[in-house]
């Protein structure tokens, strides 16, 4: 199979955690650990969150004095994939000995009429006070917004059109290597009327941008990988119930929250609608059982999931929204 892996910002720094350098590697590791066991069976392509990481490289350029202007967010995602890259680059290798890893600095062409960059939605950086957090927005220009019982950073996060690097990705996975690319959603970058890129303000959904690529890819299986095993009915209440199969229209039809779950369960059921291959959200230490069937909330276009043997899952006759790959 060709599975497409989206890793959680939770994986690398789980909540409260410092984003300390150490911190994260070990995360990295420990996640590894887990996606080589998919890697030795399957093709895979890691894209991986920034939200907190560029959050500190932003504020960094920022308090430095020796910058006339802080360094913009394209520049800014660019670096945090240099940085994740390398951590997962070195796990990877160290988990799977002799196998090739690539990691990419690569981008994600986005519009520049896109109306997500006059709505800022993307958390970036560490959560604060609500007092904090409008202190910091009027002395530094922030669009700040509350995340949970906190405040955070927001800024522009515009919907993924296209992996600009597709081809060469595809060219990596064929030669048997594990691919790292897209990190933080992908570099964002538009097209200008003379077909030259250019680097713009923003930071991509990493959840939206893996549907993007698993799509373009032609992957058998997306999974979108975070600190929960699943989707939830009546999440955080007492009567909270996990989804283990839902069709697209079922999951769409759930509401979910914006800032965390709505971009997740987006990105499954574009998947899963385009192409009609099955797209699942779980835990990290399940992804295994995840494509096993055994875990996860699994999205195909009938809700029906048998295992690796039934990777094109039929679609029952009744169900006729989505759009079925040739
Ligand atoms: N209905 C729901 N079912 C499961 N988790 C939910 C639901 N609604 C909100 N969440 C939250 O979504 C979180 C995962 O989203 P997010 O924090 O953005 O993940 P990541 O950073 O790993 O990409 C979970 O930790 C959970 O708190
Ligand atoms: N860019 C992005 O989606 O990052 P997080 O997953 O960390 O929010």
């Amino acid at each position: 199979m060709r599975i497409v892996v989206a890793l959680g910002g939770n994986a690398l720094l789980r909540r409260g955690e410092k984003p300390d350098a150490s911190i994260q590697i070990h995360n990295v590791e420990v996640a590894a650990r887990e996606l080589a066991k998919l890697a030795e069976k399957h093709e895979l392509v890691l894209t991986h969150g920034n939200g907190p990481q560029v959050g500190v490289l932003a504020l960094e350029s920022a308090n430095d004095e020796r910058l006339s202007e802080p360094y913009p967010f394209d520049t800014l995602g660019a670096q945090t994939q240099g940085m994740i890259g390398y951590w997962l680059l070195q796990a990877m290798q160290n988990a799977l000995p002799g196998r090739h890893v690539a990691a990419m600095v690569n981008q994600t062409l986005v519009l520049a009429g896109d109306p997500a960059f006059s709505n800022p939605t993307k958390f970036v950086g560490e959560v604060y006070s609500k007092e904090e957090a409008e202190k910091l927005a009027e002395e530094r220009g922030w669009v700040v917004k509350p995340d949970g019982e906190h405040y955070r950073r927001v800024v522009g996060s515009p919907k993924p059109q296209r992996v600009i690097e597709t081809r060469l990705v595809r060219s990596l996975l064929e030669a048997g290597a594990i691919v790292v690319c897209s990190g933080g959603g992908g570099v964002p970058v538009i097209r200008s009327t003379e077909g030259k890129l250019r680097g713009i303000e923003a930071v991509i959904d990493k959840d939206l941008t893996a549907s993007v690529l698993a799509e373009a890819l032609e992957a058998d299986a997306l999974l979108i990988l975070t600190d929960v095993d699943g989707v939830y009915e009546d999440f955080g209440t007492e009567n909270q119930k996990q989804v283990p199969r839902a069709t697209p229209a079922a999951l769409r039809a759930m509401g979910l929250p914006s800032g965390s779950m709505g971009p997740k369960v987006e990105a499954v059921c574009r998947f899963v609608e385009l192409t009609g291959d099955m797209a699942a959200i779980g835990r990290l230490e399940d992804a295994v059982s995840i494509i096993e069937g055994q875990s996860g909330t699994i999205v195909t276009p009938g809700g029906n999931y048998g295992g690796p043997d039934d990777i094109h899952p039929p679609i029952p006759e009744q169900i006729d929204t989505r759009i079925r790959r040739a």
